[in-house]
């Protein structure tokens, strides 16, 4: 099983006018990838559990399918970020665990999303906000026993399976366009559901997922700053000129479609050429290795040229959360972001 994620990303690519891939920055910037390596498995390993609610059991689950149901659009606010996103919601959790259970979220309203955020004024979309998590509420008790877990595991450890669970009965993780006529797909919070249970358990228990590869970086409105910034995509003047000027890049419109699907398409050519690079690294690390044992053991019969261990491949995922922390690190530094007014990123 796959997801038709990439698939549909390449397709824009391929066409696009108003966001073009640069390939030949693709192994500087993978070569900057390679150096903060050991940065990337910190970060992409250690989830961060201070910033989020992760007790490790069911709850978790139930906090973090919350939080992605809401992870999107917050730039009208000015001052709202995604860590007062996650941040608030896991202190209302340890206040009263009972505030994200299935049948409050079903009956949730706009003021009581943003009590369940702690935040001082009304949230961005705060009525559809409440439309969407009344209608994960209302899913989980009709199809997963009021449990998120109980969804997790229906997919039976598959990743992909998880994000078909969570768009099929989730209408508001359907993460899709229409562009020149054809269907094309992100599935940007159902993948990042997928990818934060992943993190929060570490890759075990709910956490589990044997085909966690499959999944792509979550096409937001961060991480295109950065792939631009390291020069892998290029804007249009007329994009370029709207981007900074702060206008809003209507959704759906072919260059919000084609800056989406270039950020997804850049990160897997990212992501080959790293490992690529990371491969070869492994394998010159251990001629070296072998060129010392044989200068020492000159007479010793010469050894097969072992095929170098799988050096460890970087998954798309992990390379989205260290571009994302980049974003956020820099965000004040860096130009601006797309606009776009939006219930999936
Ligand atoms: N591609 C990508 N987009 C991500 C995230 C996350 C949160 N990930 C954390 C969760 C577990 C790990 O600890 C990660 O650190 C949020 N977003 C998106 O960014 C935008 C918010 O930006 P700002 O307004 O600056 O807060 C908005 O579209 C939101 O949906 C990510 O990881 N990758």
């Amino acid at each position: 099983m796959t997801l038709p994620v990439r698939r549909s990303a390449l397709w824009v690519a391929e066409q696009a006018t108003h966001v073009k891939i640069d390939r030949s920055a693709v192994n500087a910037a993978a070569q900057r990838i390679v150096d903060s390596v050991a940065d990337i498995w910190h970060n992409a390993a250690g989830f961060d559990t201070e910033l989020h609610f992760c007790d490790r059991g069911p709850l978790t689950v139930q906090y973090l399918l919350v939080v992605d149901a809401l992870n999107f659009c917050f730039w009208p606010d000015g001052e709202l970020e995604y860590e007062h996103l996650a941040g608030g919601i896991k202190a209302s959790v340890l206040k009263d665990p009972s505030c994200i259970s299935a049948a409050r979220l079903a009956e949730i309203n706009g003021p009581g999303v943003q009590q369940l955020l702690g935040w001082h004024r009304e949230l961005p979309e705060q009525e559809e906000r409440a439309r969407l998590l009344r209608e994960v509420g209302a899913g989980l008790l009709q199809h997963f026993k009021g449990q998120a877990a109980e969804l997790v595991a229906a997919a039976g450890q598959s990743a992909v399976a998880l994000v078909q669970l969570l768009t099929a009965h989730f209408p508001g993780f359907r993460d899709h366009s229409i562009y020149k006529g054809r269907q094309v797909f992100f599935y940007k919070r159902a993948q990042i559901f997928v990818g934060d249970v992943y993190g929060a358990f570490g890759g075990s228990g709910l956490g589990c997922f044997d085909d966690i590869d499959q999944l792509t970086m979550f096409a937001d409105y961060r991480v295109p700053v950065v792939l631009r910034l390291m020069g892998l995509l290029q804007y249009s003047t007329d994009l370029q000129q709207q981007v900074e000027a702060k206008q809003e890049v209507a959704s759906g419109s072919e260059a919000e479609v084609e800056l989406r699907a270039a950020s997804i398409v850049a990160v897997e050519l990212l992501k080959d050429a790293a490992n690529a690079q990371l491969q070869q690294r492994q394998q010159q690390g251990e001629q070296q290795q072998q060129q010392q044992q044989q200068q020492q053991q000159r007479d010793a019969a010469s050894k097969e040229q072992q095929p170098a261990e799988g050096a460890p491949q970087l998954l798309s995922i992990q390379l989205d959360w260290w571009l994302w922390s980049e974003g956020e690190r820099m965000r004040t530094q860096h130009p601006p972001h797309h606009r776009t007014r939006t219930i999936y990123y």
